[in-house]
């Protein structure tokens, strides 16, 4: 894998704009002031990641749907994860392509951007995506065998197995196209792309990257679990249960996906 590209100096002045919010317009102040929200969420939302020990060297990738727009915000291709900060983060369109003039528009998106941009496209509820290279999910993908629903943290977070989706080369819709047609209609916030890795969606970016980590944390323990013996599934009605009462009871009635 190519060596991170050096993050650029830092720029001595803010980017010119007319509203002073530090985006370079051609957006109005209100979308502005939102484009800049999601891009400080979502550049600290990438040492998450790095925290929760998801990726190695560049892998990886978070982004956030704009509210209101059709933007969402994903960060540079193979920039050190040290050197992500809100201002390199980068502005896309729907469709993928990159918002010229805005910061960080001189360099080039994840080589994902365009998976995350199909999901927001025909995901209209999505807000967030992330994709790791964890460890474990990554091993169950290399098998193509979905994570099975044995332990309560799974039906809690995910309603059911963790499914796996069609092998995709990179670079096209066709991972994107891959994730919807796995999770559409799904109650897993994560699919397992076949050979590849963990690619998971959320109300935000910051849900997408617990998912992310609840499902590295199932694959890991689902994992040892099977080698000591015979995993013992959960019955479909217990799994239904646990299910709606994590998802409308626990937590506070402020969280995010209420
Ligand atoms: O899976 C791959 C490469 O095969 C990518 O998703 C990398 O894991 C992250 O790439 P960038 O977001 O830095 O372009």
């Amino acid at each position: 894998m190519s060596s991170p590209l050096p993050a650029e100096p830092p720029e001595t002045t803010p980017p010119t704009d007319r509203d002073g919010t530090g985006t370079s317009l051609p957006f109005d102040p209100e979308t502005a002031a939102a484009v800049d929200r999601v891009r400080a969420d979502v550049a600290s939302l990438h040492g998450e990641l790095v925290r929760y020990g998801l990726v190695v060297w560049t892998g990886g990738n978070v982004s956030g749907r704009v509210p209101g727009t059709d933007l969402f915000v994903i960060k540079p291709s193979g920039v050190s994860y040290d050197d992500l900060a809100p201002e390199n983060m980068i502005v896309c369109t729907l469709d993928g392509e990159v918002v010229p003039g805005t910061p960080g528009s001189d360099r080039s998106p994840s080589s994902d951007t365009a998976a995350h941009a199909y999901v927001y496209r025909n995901m209209p509820d999505v807000g967030g995506v992330v994709h790791t290279h964890s460890t474990y999910a990554v091993a169950w993908a290399a098998r193509a065998e979905e994570i099975p629903c044995v332990i309560t943290q799974i039906a809690d977070e995910f309603g059911g197995p963790i499914p796996v989706g069609p092998f995709a080369i990179i670079g096209d819709d066709s991972i994107g196209r891959g994730i919807v047609d796995t999770l559409t209609g799904h109650r897993s916030r994560a699919v397992l792309m076949q050979n590849h890795g963990p690619f998971t969606i959320g109300v935000n970016a910051a849900d997408a990257v617990k998912a992310a980590v609840m499902c590295e944390d199932a694959a890991r323990t689902v994992h040892i679990a099977r080698q000591a013996g015979e995993l013992v599934p959960i019955p479909q009605d217990k799994i239904d249960s646990l299910f709606n009462r994590y998802q409308n009871v626990y937590g506070q009635s402020s969280d995010d996906r209420r």
